[in-house]
């Protein structure tokens, strides 16, 4: 007899500014910027820095950004990663009617507390959450958990929770993104060299046992793999470098600079460490490496979007969660 017990999925994202105006933009960057995960700096010396010049200068300049990325229904990674868990919840709902997805940011809304209470409200009990972060970081999934565990410890009752890890080698997701490559070569009407762009954290940080450069690499070398590609076919780089400490190399900004000069005049660059199209891919990506690589050069650059609402997306996450919450299905 099929189970009647609810069980919510809570996808967590980072958070994204209200709107695309230099207030709302300063609020998110306060919030997010002042998480000891993100920076990890004594506060005594990263405090005056943060508020005295970053949030003061880098509202105006973000917020203009942002304006030329905003969507008619707000940010792009709220409004597509809402379009995803729509999918996923679809999806789920064509098998049983059992899952309840909702979503959350670790910054700014919607929060995990407004999950919760949508959870509470269809009698859920049990939580599978999944950061919807491809490759693990403290920076990111684990900053994501620090703010789970920081509403529930107001909390005098615990849902079950399963926390996920990440996605890094999940077999879906690279066929995913191999299947987005081969897809854009189809619709250019050529293979090009792949450029394989990750958002960067600082160097330190993995030197202390952070293992995101470690996932990053195992994603690429498997990607590579499926698409059946030499090494001199794909470049693996890290991205949006912020501050003056030396971030993972090499740097996406100085490579494309460097490869018209080697011969490497067509390009098509993916993100595979943003499950959503969002201010670093939309603009930082597509607008500000494409202009360094195009000074430099270079001929033709093409973006090749996040997996997004897609398909293969939704069959991944849903794949995902079946998989994590098999036994809570079966349990009386
Ligand atoms: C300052 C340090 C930062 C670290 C470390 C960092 C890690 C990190 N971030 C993402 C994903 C996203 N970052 C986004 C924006 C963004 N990131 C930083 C800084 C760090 N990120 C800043 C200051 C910003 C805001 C924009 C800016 O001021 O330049 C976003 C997009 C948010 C949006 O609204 O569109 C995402 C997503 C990952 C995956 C990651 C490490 C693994
Ligand atoms: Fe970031
Ligand atoms: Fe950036």
């Amino acid at each position: 007899m099929a189970s009647s017990k609810k069980i919510g999925v809570l996808l967590m994202n980072l958070g994204t500014p209200e709107a695309p105006t230099p207030e709302a933009v300063r609020k998110y960057l306060k919030e997010f910027l002042s998480d000891r995960r993100v920076v990890d700096l004594s506060p005594i010396l990263w405090k005056p820095i943060l508020n005295g010049i970053i949030l003061n200068l880098r509202p105006r300049k973000v917020a203009k950004v942002y304006q030329q990325v905003w969507m008619d229904e707000g940010s792009p990674l709220l409004v597509l990663g809402n379009r995803l868990r729509d999918g996923v919840q679809n999806a789920l709902d064509q098998l049983e009617d059992q899952y309840v997805v909702a979503s959350a940011m670790t910054y700014g809304t919607p929060n995990v507390e407004s999950a919760a209470n949508q959870f509470r409200r269809e009698g859920v009990s049990h939580i599978f959450v999944l950061p919807m972060y491809p490759q693990f970081s403290g920076t990111t999934t684990a900053a994501a958990y620090d703010r789970l565990m920081n509403s529930l410890a107001k909390c005098p009752d615990w849902p079950t929770l399963n926390l996920y890890h990440d996605y890094a080698d999940h077999p879906l997701y690279i066929q995913a993104l191999a299947k987005s490559v081969t897809r854009q070569w189809e619709a250019q009407g050529e293979k090009r060299h792949l450029v394989l762009s990750y958002h960067g954290i600082p160097k330190r940080y993995v030197t202390n046992g952070d293992p995101y450069a470690r996932r990053c690499e195992k994603t690429s070398a498997l990607l590579a793999t499926q698409l059946g590609l030499n090494e001199d076919e794909w470049t693996h780089v890290y991205q949006s470098r912020f501050g003056r400490e030396e971030w993972l190399q090499p740097y996406a900004d100085k490579t494309l600079a460097s490869m018209p000069a080697s011969g490497l005049k067509r390009i098509n660059v993916i993100s595979p460490a943003f499950s959503i199209d969002c201010i670093e891919t939309l603009e930082e990506v597509t607008l500000e490496l494409g202009d360094e690589f195009k000074h430099n050069g270079g001929e033709v650059f093409d973006y090749i979007p996040a997996l997004n609402d897609t398909s293969e997306h939704i069959a991944l996450y849903k794949d995902i969660i079946l998989e994590n919450t098999v036994a809570w299905r079966d349990e009386p």
